[in-house]
């Protein structure tokens, strides 16, 4: 299994790093445009294999694609990340770009890849890869929405105090502060609704604490967060390369599922060796429908000021 992650900065190298510790993949080629950058970052995290115990090979090449051919996976993470005050929509102006050109000099290399899309605004640039490429859908994932539960399950675990693996929940919708649908009809705590446990306010306080996830620590840190984008991307990851057959929210491109059409945006979905295997029916409320729309209605916006 060889997988590509292409951005060697922050999310690049965690994510690479993650992969490595869980030993599935024999390699991971990690590229950067930044001379001798991601050549430095593979052989600092090579250095770590006999302290972690790990056999996976991981290189870092410089802009030199011919290094990536033949990947099942790769991960785009190349751009720049949000500052403090900024939203994730105020990236596609430079990311677009970097996005587009990454995704073609990859499948031109590995025509059968399976692709991961975490560069922000994640769900237009998602779409972008679906319209400039001939990747079928199945082959083009957006990751948000598993980083946005594992930070929504935090905040639950905060609430109710109790440990995060008694927890269990699902942000849905677009990737972004106004636009995530956390489920706290659909959470639980150990299979009890946890609407059980907490009132409507202090629920909807996790809501809107999920949704301003990434805010919150670009904020503290002064660019976006790491260990949990990466821990969330190699979870994508292995459920492709293992053929586990998870669920995770995702972005995805959607026609007519959850009522919408014409734009990726995040939605659970089965992940196996083809990618994405299936879109999963959640039946929502009226009111969690309603806020789908909205979010898409964002999401359509952002994908209107893309030049295709
Ligand atoms: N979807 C998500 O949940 C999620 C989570 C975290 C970060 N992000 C996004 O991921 C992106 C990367 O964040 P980061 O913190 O790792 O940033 P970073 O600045 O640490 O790393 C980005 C890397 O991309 C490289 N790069 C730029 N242009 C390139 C190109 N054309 N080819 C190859 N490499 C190129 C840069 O040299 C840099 O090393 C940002 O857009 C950020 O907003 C998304
Ligand atoms: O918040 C950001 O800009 C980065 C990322 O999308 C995140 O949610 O951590």
């Amino acid at each position: 299994m060889k997988i590509t992650i292409v951005g060697a900065g922050a999310v690049g190298a965690s994510c690479a790093e993650y992969i490595a510790i869980k030993n599935f993949a024999s390699e991971v080629v990690l590229l950067d445009i930044k001379e001798g950058y991601a050549e430095g970052k593979a052989m600092d995290l090579m250095q770590c294999a006999s302290l972690n115990g790990f056999d996976t090979k991981i290189t870092g090449v410089t802009s030199d694609y011919s290094k990536t051919a033949g990947s099942d996976i790769a991960v785009i993470t190349s751009g720049i990340p949000r500052k403090p005050g900024m939203t994730r929509e105020e990236l596609i102006g430079i990311n677009a770009g970097i996005v587009k050109t990454v995704s073609a000099s990859l499948i031109e290399h590995s025509p059968n890849v399976i692709m991961i899309v975490v560069s922000n605004p994640m769900d237009t640039m998602t779409y972008l890869v679906h319209k400039t490429t001939d990747l079928p859908k199945n082959r083009i994932i957006g990751m948000g929405g598993a980083l946005d539960s594992a930070r929504f399950k935090y905040r639950l675990a905060e609430a109710l105090e109790a440990p995060i693996s008694d927890v269990d929940g699902m942000v849905l919708g677009g990737h972004s502060d106004k636009g995530m649908v956390p489920l706290t009809s659909h959470a639980t705590r150990n299979s009890i609704k946890v609407s059980e446990f907490l009132s409507e306010d202090r629920l909807n306080q996790v809501a809107e604490d999920t949704k301003v996830g990434g805010a919150t620590l670009t904020g503290l840190l002064g660019t976006s967060a790491w260990y949990a984008p990466g821990a969330a991307v190699s979870g994508l990851v292995q459920a492709i390369a293992c053929d586990q057959k998870k669920i995770f929210p995702c972005s995805t491109y959607l026609e007519g599922e959850y009522g919408l059409n014409g734009l990726c945006i995040g939605v659970p979905v089965i992940l196996g060796k083809d990618g994405i295997e299936k879109i999963v029916d959640v039946p929502l409320s009226d009111a969690e429908m309603a806020k789908m729309q909205e979010s898409a209605e964002g999401v359509q916006k952002t994908n209107d000021l893309l030049e295709l």
